[in-house]
Parts: C-alpha cells; sequence; structure tokens
C-alpha cells in the first residue's frame, strides 16, 4: 500500500507533454479536432455611418453621467418599461461641447476627420430608433401620448398594487404558465430584456463619458492638434462599436490544448483572441446530444452555471451556440482534478484528507444553496483552482432525472449481478484489486453508463424518489477512498462492484492497514456511516455534518483562508500540466469507450424534426457582474411588490 504523505507540498506528478500552452503553437490534433476559423470579416458600411459625437436620440435613457446615480436610475427604467407605467418625460441631457472643438471637428466637413464620414443627427436619429424599437416603441408612444388608457395612467404604486398577470387568463392558460419549461422560458426572457437594456443603457452612457473625458483633456491643444486626435479618437470609438455588434463564435477563441473528454463534448483549454482571457471551453454536438435525450441536462448545467457566484463553484463566463454546437465557456481551474491528485497520491494523509473533504462539502453546500442536487458526484468533478483550493463542475445531471436510458442500464445492471457468487475479499485484497482494475480496465473511469463506485442506492435503483442527500452518499465514499485507496464497493470487475452496491449494507467494512501506524480513528468512521448509510440513518443536513467531531479543527467560515496541503506549480495562467496528454495515445485510450459511442450515435440517422431552434433558447450568455445584481435587484423589487399586493 502507498504509505500517506505528510510532506505538506508534494505536488501530484504534472503531465510534462504539455504543460504551458502557447497560442502560437497549438498541438496539431487539436487544430484537426477544432479547425481555427479564419479571422471574422471586417464590417463593411458605408463611410456616412460612422460613430457621431454629438448626443443622440437614444441618450435620453441616460439620466445622469454618474454612474452610481446612473445604476439606481437603471433600475428605474427597467422597472418603468416592464410596468408599461408613463414616467414624467425623459429628460434629454445637453452635452455642451467646448464651441472650439466643435468648430474644429465641424471645419472638414466631414466631422470625425480624415476617413471617418459622418452621419448627420436625423440619420442617426432614424438608425437609433430603429435598433431602439422593440423595447422602447411602446413607452415612448405612451409618454409621446401622454394618454395611456386608464391602467396606464394610474399612479407607480397602485398600478404595482393593481397589476394581475392572470387576470385575462383561462385555467388552461394558467396551467401552462406553471409549467417548468414555460417558467423557464419566462426567466429566459426576462434575462433577455434586462441584458438588451443594460447593453443599450450603459452604452450610451460610457459613450458619453469617453466623450466628455476626451473633450476634458484635450481643451488646450489647438484647432490643427485637434483634428488628428479627434480622427484617431473616432476610429477607437468604430473599432468599440464594431465590437459592440458581433456575436460570439468558436472563431473568436484560439485553441491551445484538449484538457477534458466528458460524455457528451471535449473541454479544451483556449484564450479568446483578443482580450486574451483564458477559459476552459466546453464544446458538445447538438446532434449527440438531441440523440441522447440530454439537452435538458444541458440547459440546466448553463443555468447553474450562470446562477454560480461562490467560488465553490466553477462560473460561466460565455455560453454561445452555433448549427452543430454548444459551447460553454468557463473559468479554467489549472490544477487537475481530486481524481489525478487521488491516482498520484495513493491514499492522503488523514489532515489532508480532511481538508479536501471538507471543501467538497462546501462546494456542494453551495450548489444545494443554489436548490439542485449533483447525484453523480466523483472525483473527477472536483478541480484545484491554481491556489489549491476545489472548486465544482459539471452539473449535467442536476436536473432533476438521469435520462431513461441510463437509469434503464443501471437497473439491468443491478438485475444481472443479484445472484452473483463473490468471494469474501480483506481490504488488502480489495485494494490491490481496486488499483489493477484502473490500470488494466483502461475504460473503467469513462464508462459512458458512468461508474457507480459513488451513486447512492436509491439513485442507481431508480424506483423511488430521492432528496440532496444521495451526495452525502458520494462524498462518504470519497473520503472512505481518500483514507483507503479503494472506494467501499469497488469490486475486482465491474460487475463485483454492481454486486456490492446491491448487497451495500453487508459489503461496507471498516478498512484496515498493512502498516500498523494507520488506523481510522473512531469519529473518522462514525462519520463516514453516517454518510454512508440507509436514507434515514444519514445527516439530513449540512449543519449537523458541519456540527460532527470529525470536523472540530475545521473553521468552516474560512475554509479559503487555509493553506491547502497541494499547491499546483504553474509556469502560467495557460499551464495545462495537471491534465492528461490528449496527444498521447496510452491517455487516450482510457476515453476509447467513450468514443466508440459517441462516433455510433453521430452516425445514426437524424432526427431533423427535433433539431428545432427552440430547444437551445436562452442558452446564450455573457458574464455580467452588474446584470447579474441587476437580476437581483429586480428579484427583491417583484418580491416587495408581491408583499405590498397582499391584503
Ligand atoms: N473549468 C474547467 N477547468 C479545467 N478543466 C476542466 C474544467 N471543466 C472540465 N474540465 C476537465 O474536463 C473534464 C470533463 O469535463 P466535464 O466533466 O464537465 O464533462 P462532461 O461531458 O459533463 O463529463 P461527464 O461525461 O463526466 O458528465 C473534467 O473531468 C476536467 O478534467
Amino acid at each position: 500500500m502507498d504509505v500517506p504523505s505528510s510532506s505538506p507540498r508534494r505536488l501530484p506528478p504534472r503531465n510534462p507533454a504539455h504543460q504551458s500552452q502557447s497560442s502560437s503553437s497549438p498541438p496539431k490534433h487539436i487544430n484537426e479536432v477544432f479547425p481555427l476559423a479564419p479571422p471574422p470579416p471586417l464590417h463593411t458600411r458605408s463611410n456616412n455611418e460612422s460613430w457621431n459625437p454629438q448626443p443622440s436620440s437614444e441618450e435620453f435613457i441616460t439620466p445622469s453621467s454618474s454612474p452610481s446615480k446612473g445604476n439606481t436610475a437603471l433600475v428605474e427604467v427597467f422597472d418603468r418599461s416592464l410596468q408599461l407605467t408613463p414616467s414624467s418625460s425623459p429628460t434629454k441631457p445637453q452635452a455642451t461641447p467646448s464651441k472650439r472643438m466643435l468648430q474644429a471637428i465641424d471645419e472638414d466637413g466631414n466631422g470625425a476627420g480624415a476617413g471617418v464620414g459622418r452621419m448627420d443627427d436625423e440619420r442617426l436619429n432614424r438608425k437609433n430608433n430603429k435598433e431602439n424599437a422593440p423595447p422602447f416603441s411602446k413607452a415612448t408612444e405612451v409618454s409621446q401620448r401622454g394618454n395611456a388608457g386608464p391602467g396606464l395612467q394610474r399612479s407607480h404604486a397602485q398600478s404595482r398594487r393593481a397589476y394581475d398577470p392572470f387576470r385575462d387568463m383561462t385555467i388552461d392558460e394558467i396551467e401552462k404558465l406553471s409549467k417548468p419549461q414555460v417558467k423557464r422560458l419566462k426567466d429566459v426572457a426576462h434575462l433577455y430584456f434586462y441584458d438588451y437594456y443594460y447593453n443599450l443603457v450603459t452604452y450610451v452612457h460610457t459613450r458619453r463619458k469617453r466623450t466628455e473625458d476626451w473633450k476634458a483633456q484635450h481643451e488646450n491643444l489647438s484647432t490643427e492638434e485637434l483634428k488628428p486626435a479627434w480622427s484617431r479618437f473616432a476610429g477607437r470609438e468604430r473599432v468599440a462599436l464594431r465590437k459592440r455588434r458581433t456575436r460570439l463564435r468558436k472563431g473568436d477563441f484560439q485553441v491551445l490544448t484538449q484538457v477534458g473528454q466528458g460524455g457528451y463534448g471535449q473541454v479544451f483549454l483556449a484564450e479568446h483572441k483578443e482580450t486574451k482571457e483564458v477559459c476552459a471551453l466546453k464544446v458538445m454536438s447538438k446532434k449527440l446530444l438531441f440523440k441522447l435525450d440530454e439537452i435538458r441536462h444541458v440547459l440546466t448545467e448553463r443555468d447553474i452555471l450562470t446562477a454560480a457566484k461562490s467560488d465553490w463553484l466553477v462560473k460561466l463566463l460565455y455560453a454561445f451556440q452555433d448549427e452543430d454546437s454548444i459551447y460553454l465557456a468557463m473559468e479554467y481551474v489549472p490544477g487537475g482534478d481530486f481524481r489525478t491528485l487521488l491516482n498520484n497520491t495513493g491514499v492522503l494523509h488523514f489532515n489532508h484528507a480532511r481538508f479536501y473533504i471538507a471543501e467538497m462539502f462546501a462546494s456542494v453546500n453551495a450548489l444545494h444553496d443554489l436548490g439542485y442536487i449533483h447525484r453523480d458526484l466523483k472525483p473527477e468533478n472536483f478541480l484545484i483552482d491554481s491556489s489549491g483550493h476545489i472548486k465544482l463542475t459539471d452539473f449535467g445531471l442536476s436536473a432533476g432525472k438521469l435520462s431513461p436510458d441510463r437509469m434503464e442500464s443501471m437497473k439491468m445492471r443491478l438485475d444481472q449481478v443479484k445472484d452473483m457468487d463473490i468471494p469474501e475479499r480483506s481490504t488488502m485484497e480489495r485494494r490491490r484489486a481496486y488499483k489493477t482494475l484502473r490500470e488494466t480496465d483502461v475504460n473503467y473511469a469513462k464508462s459512458v453508463v458512468g461508474s457507480p463506485d459513488y451513486m447512492a442506492p436509491e439513485v442507481l435503483r431508480g424506483t423511488e424518489e430521492y432528496d440532496f442527500t444521495v451526495d452525502y452518499w458520494s462524498l462518504g465514499c470519497m473520503l472512505y477512498e481518500a483514507l483507503a485507496g479503494y472506494p467501499p464497493f469497488a469490486g475486482a470487475t465491474v460487475q463485483e462492484t454492481w454486486h456490492n452496491l446491491k448487497h451495500w449494507k453487508k459489503v461496507l467494512h471498516k478498512p484496515e492497514y498493512e502498516n500498523p501506524n494507520y488506523y481510522l480513528s473512531k469519529r473518522t468512521w462514525d462519520l463516514i456511516i453516517h454518510l454512508v448509510a440507509a436514507r434515514d440513518q444519514r445527516f439530513q443536513d449540512f449543519k449537523s455534518v458541519q456540527s460532527h467531531g470529525y470536523f472540530s479543527e475545521v473553521n468552516w467560515g474560512d475554509l479559503r483562508a487555509k493553506e491547502p496541503p497541494f499547491v499546483p506549480e504553474l509556469d502560467s495562467d495557460r499551464d495545462a500540466g495537471y491534465f492528461d496528454d490528449f496527444s498521447n495515445e496510452a491517455d487516450m485510450a482510457k476515453y476509447k469507450e467513450v468514443h466508440d459511442k459517441q462516433n455510433a450515435l453521430e452516425s445514426m440517422e437524424e432526427r431533423k424534426d427535433s433539431m428545432s431552434k427552440i430547444a437551445f433558447v436562452g442558452f446564450t450568455f455573457k458574464y455580467n457582474s452588474f446584470l447579474q445584481r441587476l437580476e437581483m435587484l429586480y428579484r427583491a423589487n417583484s418580491h416587495q411588490q408581491a408583499q405590498e399586493a397582499e391584503p
């Protein structure tokens, strides 16, 4: 057996083949898998259609030039637009450029200097009105008419109280509205409009601010000096405008290397070509998702990633799609996963195991706080960040139920092994058998059905209701593995593992060690048997876990401040040395079953009818902290409205 190491900073071996990745030399095989797109075509438009330094009609929605005031005003704008309540006429702020400056700009008749055309106010207004048409037309119309009908004339507070969204609906319609899919689309629509308004308002605000700053900085220049400076400024603005109009595509990312292979696609280390932002880009084939009936799961994963504001959960930077694939660009977590750490260390020192299991509980609790159950936790889902702390990823199965195919397959396996004759095995035998199984059965870890080692029996059986404590079971199995060197139900073959799970009560034993210096303390075993336990014997909540004696040395309020046992040694933020080398045949062999299954599915006849665009509505996302704050404000606001409306 491996002797647990107590050296605090011994690092698991790295993968020298793909350490620091540079964007200039992507490995050849990656370009074959993921051909680099040509540079985006330059945006072409007429000379006249360029940025105009004059305040435009769309600026009326910028009530203040001070950012903090602007934010409050923004919420009011959203509030107003959502309520369709007329407010006092929006004021049109007057930018007051210095006379000399305007003179200098206007002198050549083209406004913004050589090469930069100028759109006259009227055309710009027309263009802006067109751009703003859908969300603003109603509100503008209302405020211009000054007579919005009895409902819309009420005061702000009155209209809030009197608003009943179900007023004119039939029972059928109300029922439809209560369905989860419809609720999700409603949330997506909300977010869409927030995003729309946020973009619109901040764009105008920052554009005005930039112009004002520029004017303030150039106040003392002579007329001759002003013209070229203005021309340069206008050029930069044109670039900013162009950028604003482009949608994210896979060609915007330079793939550096592959870092992961999942059941539905690959994960790449990638870099945004323009901003140089590094991310983990998860690419999933739409065809495969349809065929595996996994769309709901991927949408949930995107929803969770979007909602994740915790340091314990991997953050989503962007989500986008094209005809064939969907893309999740997540923060890149460079220290590899907990499986690699376990493989490299064998058995963990008891203090190190405590550190990791406490962090794993904290991350799983962050997911539970969002209202989701993971259901399929395994060491591969826990990533180690650059500081050595844990982050949870892969929320694909947190959608409610496993796919019917997978449930069927699991039930079949449980049924097949029920009468198997398994010899009694000692801890040592089981530890050795597990090691051999992992080493020889290269597909063990990546089986498409999933290795059942960590799954709670009620999830495997699929016949009864279950709750978030199924994740406690999985964490208990991981703690057992970290201390024993094998998960509690691991057998010498996969069938034996299924058999052990079926008879888990009989199979669960306290591990023994060859080295007499090692043993499981009473409190450690007590914790494990309250995690790997029947539903009614298991811990019922996170508080009970936290207050168990095993964690008495753990400061739950400040986990991330504690120095981790291992801190990855990274050459740069593009270092992929802690992940498998996907250009190495031996490393790739363990993904063979996944690839074969994916290829077989890909070549099956397509169900074009179901590949409808509607399935992925609301997938697109761009990380935006302000937007998230706004969403929270909106929720708080709705809550307040609901309370006000109560009799
Ligand atoms: N944000 C990230 N940073 C670094 N590596 C990552 C990141 N996300 C995923 N990976 C790597 O990619 C692997 C596969 O990712 P993930 O588990 O999300 O894919 P999946 O298709 O959902 O897998 P599964 O079939 O297990 O559900 C992970 O085990 C990990 O090694």
